[in-house]
C-alpha cells in the first residue's frame, strides 16, 4: 500500500476515474462498473475496481482541492502505475452562454494556487490535458448530443469568495468555469508522463446564481460519467 491508499499492487486498473467526493466514487462503481470491488477505505476516501464493457477501470475519490488530489494522483501513478486519469467533477460556470447541466472539458487550467510557482521557480507553467483523452471525450459527448464546451478552467484554492471581480475578469478572458483540482492533476500527469483529463458538469452558475436540483445533477452527472468511461475504454 501507499501512504494514503490501502490497495495491493495490482488492485488498481491502469485507467481511473477521479471524482472529488468519495461517495460519488461508490455511486459510480455500483452504477456503472461490473464486479466492482472496494480496494481503499483509508480516511474514507473510497476506491473501487471493476469492468466497463469488459475493460478494467477503477474509480477513486480525491477529496477537494489541490493538496488533496495531489496526494491521490501522485500515489496512483507512483505506487500503482496508473496511466490514464480522468477527473469527473462539478464546477461553477462563469460564461453567460454556459448553463447549469452543461459539460465542460478542460483543455488547460489557470490557478490561484501557488503550487506550480513553488515547483517551477516562480514561472507560470501551463497545465494541459491529454489531447488523446480530450479528443475521445469530446467525440463521445458530441455523439450523445450533449451541450459540451472545451477550454480553460480556473482551479481555485477557495470555494467561498469575497468578491466576483476576478471571476468577471477571467470570464472576459474566455475562462469557462471554476473548480478546485485540475491544475494539480494535469501538472502531476506531466511529471509522471501519464494522460490526464478533467470532465466537469456545471452544478451552478457563479454570476447568475442558477443551480441544478439534486435530481437533475444526477441525470447530467450520469452523462458525464458515460463520456468519461467511453474515453477511458477507447484509450489504448
Ligand atoms: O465535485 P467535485 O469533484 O468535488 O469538484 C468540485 O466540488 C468541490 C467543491 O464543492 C471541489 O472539489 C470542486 O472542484
Ligand atoms: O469549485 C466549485 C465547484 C462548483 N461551484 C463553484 O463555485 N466552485
Amino acid at each position: 500500500m501507499s501512504v494514503h491508499i490501502g490497495a495491493k499492487p495490482n488492485d488498481i486498473a491502469e485507467t481511473i476515474l477521479l471524482p472529488g467526493d468519495p461517495l460519488r466514487a461508490k455511486y459510480i462503481a455500483e452504477t456503472f462498473l461490473e464486479g466492482a470491488v472496494c480496494y481503499n477505505e483509508v480516511r474514507g476516501m473510497l476506491g473501487y475496481t471493476g469492468t466497463y464493457k469488459g475493460k478494467r477501470v477503477s474509480v477513486q475519490g480525491t477529496g477537494m482541492g489541490v493538496p488533496s488530489i495531489s496526494i491521490y494522483a501522485q500515489e496512483l501513478m507512483q505506487s500503482y502505475g496508473v496511466k490514464n486519469l480522468i477527473r469527473v467533477g462539478t464546477c461553477g460556470a462563469i460564461q453567460e452562454d454556459i448553463k447549469v447541466r452543461d459539460v465542460i472539458i478542460a483543455m488547460t487550467s489557470s490557478t490561484d494556487s501557488q503550487v506550480n510557482r513553488l515547483r517551477f521557480q516562480q514561472i507560470d507553467f501551463a497545465p494541459t490535458a491529454s489531447f488523446e483523452l480530450l479528443h475521445k471525450a469530446y467525440q463521445a459527448a458530441v455523439q450523445r448530443n450533449l451541450s459540451v464546451k472545451v477550454g480553460n478552467v480556473f482551479t481555485s484554492d477557495s470555494f467561498y469568495r469575497d468578491s466576483l471581480d476576478l471571476y468577471k475578469q477571467l470570464a472576459a478572458y474566455q475562462v469557462l468555469a471554476v473548480e478546485m483540482e485540475t491544475t494539480a492533476l494535469y501538472t502531476l500527469a506531466a511529471k509522471f508522463k501519464r494522460n490526464a483529463l478533467s470532465i466537469l458538469t456545471v452544478s451552478d452558475h457563479i454570476l447568475t446564481g442558477e443551480e441544478t436540483t439534486a435530481e437533475e445533477r444526477q441525470t447530467t452527472f450520469n452523462e458525464m460519467i458515460e463520456v468519461a468511461l467511453e474515453a477511458a475504454t477507447a484509450q489504448s
